[in-house]
């Protein structure tokens, strides 16, 4: 029998909000479940179980088929997201189908897992979690998840971002890239009100704490080499789940 993935939402054609492609006109697929449990995560229902009901196990083939049927002709990339997509090995079918279909693709993960499936990434984020999200970094396994793309000549499809809420995150940011200096480095505002329905007031809280951020950034002589961002799509959208 065919394998399947658990699907939580598939959306698009949107844009990538975060990290290395912000701006690409992507779809996403979001896949259920996580070995992480952030105090701050925005998409906890992919995990806490809030959207149980939702969870759809898909073969590859249906997943292409509810990407065709949103996107039509109108998208050539597609990011998968969860939770942790990293999880799940059966994911393998649906990213040897999409690149079959000339999809570009990207995945977003914490780093707390590998599959051999990521060697197809183009684009591949990890976003290992600092101090306030609750989680303790498992640096073996990152360096481990890093050496095994960089061996394998895929350096240039990867990079890492972290989410930086107060001053202990921003000293692991740093910690992180000390660690990996020649992997691209990205520092993401931090969205503290998940639950904000005002989207002014929360484009006013984000937009202050870049400006903080950015800040910390510059005066910082160790992050030289950096790029700092928002979430474009929580500016933008606020917490609306689906875009
Ligand atoms: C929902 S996670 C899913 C992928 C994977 N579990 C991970 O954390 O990388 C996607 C991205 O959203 C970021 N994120 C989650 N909650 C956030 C928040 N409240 N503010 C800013 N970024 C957040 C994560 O750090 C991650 O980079
Ligand atoms: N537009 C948009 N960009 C994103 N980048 C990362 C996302 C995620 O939840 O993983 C995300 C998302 O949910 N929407
Ligand atoms: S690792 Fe990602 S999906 Fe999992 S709880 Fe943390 S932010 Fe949420
Ligand atoms: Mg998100």
């Amino acid at each position: 029998m065919e394998k399947t993935i658990p699907v939580l939402e598939i959306f698009g054609p949107t844009i990538q909000g975060e990290g290395m492609v912000i701006g690409q006109k992507t779809m996403f697929v979001r896949t259920a479940g996580c070995d992480y449990r952030c105090r701050w995560c925005d998409s906890a229902f992919t995990w806490d179980g809030s959207a149980k009901e939702e969870i759809r196990p898909m073969t590859a083939e249906q997943i292409w088929e509810r990407l065709y049927e949103l996107g039509g002709d109108r998208f050539s990339h597609v990011t998968i997201s969860g939770g942790n997509p990293v999880l799940i090995s059966a994911l393998e079918e649906l990213v040897l189908l999409l690149k079959k279909k000339g999809i570009r693709l990207a995945v977003e993960t914490q780093g707390s897992r590998w599959q051999d499936w990521l060697y197809h990434i183009d684009e591949v984020t990890i976003s290992p979690k600092p101090p306030s999200s609750g989680m303790d970094t498992d640096f073996a396994m990152l360096d481990h998840i890093v050496k095994k793309l960089a061996d394998a000549g895929r350096a240039s499809h990867m990079s890492l971002k972290v989410v930086v809420f107060d001053d202990i995150d921003f000293d692991y940011a740093k910690r992180v890239h000390r660690r990996y200096p020649g992997i691209p480095f990205y520092l993401q505002v931090g969205n503290a009100d998940t639950a904000e329905a005002d989207d002014a007031a929360l484009r006013t809280q984000l937009l202050a704490r870049l400006e903080w951020l950015v800040e910390k950034v510059a005066q910082s002589n160790e992050l030289n080499d950096v790029r700092v961002l928002p979430q474009l799509h929580t500016l933008l959208w606020g917490n609306k789940r689906g875009v």
